[in-house]
């Protein structure tokens, strides 16, 4: 026997380029959702505004509305007396502004044709709304302009509010609403099959035998493809039964997936259910990583099928390296995850010719390791906000060595 159970490994970005190509012609086409699904959509067509927001001069504040040029006076000293005429309330239009009259004007409501200026009610003498037809008397000197929301101020009617490729976020959104559109163009999703195998899962929520493991992989997975972006058409377990496992396949690729992603059984186990089932469609081969060494690509009806190994951490790291910068490459989204350079915190010893990929923690800026490097340890997984990626290496790294990490999250409560 060799010491080298399997061919040379396949490096990271190689495997990264295969799985993209995989990929490639992956084209969800653009259609046009109401405002209440596009939250986290990305806009398709860039958005231009069919109207001038403010969309007519109005008030700024309860108060007053004038003509400034009635109010000269000496210097800001002294106060302006004004023949008080009828008020108006957001959403009325009101009629001309006569010279030497005020109009009790409500915020929002439109500015009377004439008027250029408000001044607040709070420095009205008397305080307070007069019945039309009393004086008023109002602070002398009153700048044109002051808080009178100009039309256009803050969008003209023509002009790209949002280029295409925007993340649509409650903002956006309300920017659509405020311009009067109801439905916005966003890119397509993906859609997905997800498919965790292996005789020992039981779904979350039913009854585990004691040689039994709760299968979290079908939540994972469908969680990092919902958070990509990629819509979820189903996720659940199959058994460790090739036959069941093609013609359910066979069946459900029909429903007209884009992807599937698979997880376990692709390792040198007797009983590896995708391997045996995909093996003739695709290749099977070992990453130079840990974890996620054991990886497959296949094509079912010419659907790619992603191939992830079934330990819990090593499903959750596959998705991070392979299949989240691939939907990048060929989608433009998700966004990256940020990468940088920071020093370890302790001192940490890497693998010999595979890249390590470890859960870590940002700590004050340095990284120390979430739980040691087991592809089974999905607490540690879960307290990580970073991915630390390790070069292979023989020796010690020391406390201080600058490594690159994957931010995954950013630190609770920051
Ligand atoms: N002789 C060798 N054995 C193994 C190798 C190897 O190179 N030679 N590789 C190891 C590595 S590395 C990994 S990773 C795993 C990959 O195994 P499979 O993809 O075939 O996955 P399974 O055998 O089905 O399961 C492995 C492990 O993960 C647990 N698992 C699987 N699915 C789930 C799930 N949905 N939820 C929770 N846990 C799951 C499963 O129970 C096993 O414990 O192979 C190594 N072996
Ligand atoms: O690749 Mo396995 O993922 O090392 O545990
Ligand atoms: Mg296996």
């Amino acid at each position: 026997m060799s010491r080298h159970a399997h061919p040379p490994a396949r490096p990271v970005d190689e495997h990264l380029r295969a799985v993209t190509a995989a990929l490639r012609d992956l084209h969800p086409p653009a259609r046009t959702v109401p405002l209440g699904e596009a939250l986290g959509r990305v806009l398709a067509e860039d958005l231009v505004a069919p109207l001038d927001l403010q969309p007519f001069d109005n008030a700024q504040m309860d108060g007053f509305a004038v003509r400034a040029a009635d109010t000269a006076g000496n210097g800001g000293r002294g106060r302006a007396a004004l023949a008080v005429v009828a008020p108006v309330p957001a959403g009325h239009l009101p009629p001309p502004l006569g010279p030497g009259e005020a109009a009790p004007v409500m915020t929002g409501a439109p500015l009377p044709p004439g008027a250029d200026a408000v001044v607040p009610v709070e420095e009205a003498e008397p305080r307070g709304f007069p019945a039309a037809g009393a004086t008023v008397r109002l602070p002398a000197d009153q700048p044109p302009g002051r808080f009178v929301r100009r039309v256009g101020e803050d969008v003209r009617a023509g002009t790209t509010v949002l280029p295409a490729g925007r993340r649509l976020t409650p903002a956006r959104i309300g920017l659509a609403a405020a311009l009067g559109l109801d439905r916005l163009p966003v890119c397509g999703r993906a859609r997905a099959l997800v498919y965790t195998t292996g005789d020992e899962l039981v779904p979350p929520g039913a009854p585990r035998g004691p040689a039994q493991v709760y299968d979290a992989n079908a939540a994972i997975l469908r969680a990092q493809l919902e958070e990509a972006g990629v819509e979820v058409l189903a996720a659940g377990l199959v058994p460790d039964d090739p036959a069941a496992f093609a013609a359910r396949l066979a069946a459900d690729v029909r429903t007209g997936p884009d992807l599937v992603v698979t997880s376990g059984g692709v390792s040198e186990g007797a009983y590896e259910v995708v391997r045996q089932v995909l093996g003739g469609a695709g290749q099977f081969l070992h990453v130079a990583v840990q974890p996620g060494g054991p990886q497959g690509l296949a094509r079912v009806h010419g659907v790619p099928v992603v191939c992830l190994p079934g330990n819990p951490v090593s499903t959750l790291v596959s998705f991070e390296l392979f299949l989240r910068p691939a939907l990048t490459a060929v989608l433009g989204s998700p966004a990256p995850r940020a990468r940088r350079t920071a020093p370890l915190a302790e001192p940490v010893r890497p693998l010999p010719g595979r890249t390590q990929v470890r859960r870590a923690v940002l700590e004050a800026g340095a990284v120390r390791m979430a739980g040691g490097p087991g592809s089974h340890l999905l607490a540690a997984a879960a307290r990580a906000d970073a991915l630390a990626v390790l070069p292979p290496g023989a020796d010690e790294l020391p406390a201080g060595t600058p490594v690159e990490v994957l931010v995954l999250d950013p630190p609770e409560g920051g």
